[in-house]
């Protein structure tokens, strides 16, 4: 039996002036899977989410999504006007057409915020607003999520709770979900595919065979032992102020440039 993908981005590129943002980068999204991007800060994560979204186009690659496909997009940054007055229950049903009180109680079930529904959206903590940001974005029963960073604002027992959910959800309905994470060793974990970009993809495949993969210990080692969040993104090469992939100094070169 063949398996159709949701979408697919083929040699992706992208500059904002002279600067590569992202080079030649590929990938699918496959229904019931879940594709983790790590990477450092800048690597072209959050922008790679939306140009699958159709929110950003890219100079040079293709886009494909299958038609009509259904999105539920919880993005890494989300402004609340803290004057505007909103319960959590209207905040979660604000994509619908009509408010259909069912349906936003199920998604608020689904992950377990019901109790918050009464509740001003602006009062909610970090890891509650993704938690319902989640919420809102299943809704609309998707069939790609897409994720940036839902684990931000969540403590460090709450995190490995919210991948759980999302790997559930994904098996309950057979969401393909694309989501963007710093948390690495939890990542590995909840993950069917991960794939570490640095503008371009420094390597890629099941979390199994890359956390055993010589060149994911290289670029990840470090990470491994200190077991949180925060990680050293360590690389057999560099990148020019532009982006390009250059060679590491040798010794000699960093004691001369030291
Ligand atoms: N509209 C824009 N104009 C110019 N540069 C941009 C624009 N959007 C993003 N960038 C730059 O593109 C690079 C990639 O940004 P992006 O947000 O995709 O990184 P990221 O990997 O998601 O980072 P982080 O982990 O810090 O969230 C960054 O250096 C950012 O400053």
């Amino acid at each position: 039996m063949s398996i159709t993908h949701l979408a697919k981005l083929e040699n992706i590129g992208l500059h904002f002036g002279q600067r590569v943002i992202l080079h030649d980068v590929s990938l699918e999204v496959y229904p019931q899977s879940v594709l983790t991007l790590i990477g450092p800060n800048g690597a072209g994560k959050s922008t790679l989410l939306k140009i699958l979204l159709g929110l950003q186009k890219p100079d040079s690659g293709s886009v494909w999504r299958q038609p009509d496909l259904r999105i539920g997009y919880v993005p890494q940054k989300f402004h609340l006007d803290r004057l505007l007055p909103l319960t959590v229950e209207r905040f979660i049903g604000l994509n619908l057409w009509r408010h259909d009180a069912a349906a936003v109680r199920l998604s608020a079930e689904e992950v377990g915020v019901q109790a918050l529904l009464p509740q001003a959206v602006q009062s909610l903590s970090g890891g509650e607003l993704q938690r319902v940001l989640l919420a809102r974005a299943l809704l609309n029963q998707p069939q790609l999520l897409v994720l940036d960073e839902p684990g931000q604002g969540v403590d460090v027992s709450g995190l490995s709770e919210l991948y759980q959910l999302i790997t559930r959800l994904k098996q309950k309905h057979g969401y393909g979900v694309v989501m963007v994470s710093h948390d690495l060793h939890l990542v590995m974990a909840a993950t069917d595919q991960v794939l570490c970009l640095n503008q371009h993809i420094c390597c890629s495949g099941q979390p199994e065979a890359v956390s055993r993969h010589p060149e994911y210990l290289r670029l990840f080692g470090d990470a491994r032992a200190a077991g949180f969040a925060v990680y050293t993104h360590h690389h057999d090469h560099q990148h020019d102020i532009h982006g390009c992939v250059v060679p590491l100094p040798t010794d000699g070169e960093e004691q001369r440039h030291g």
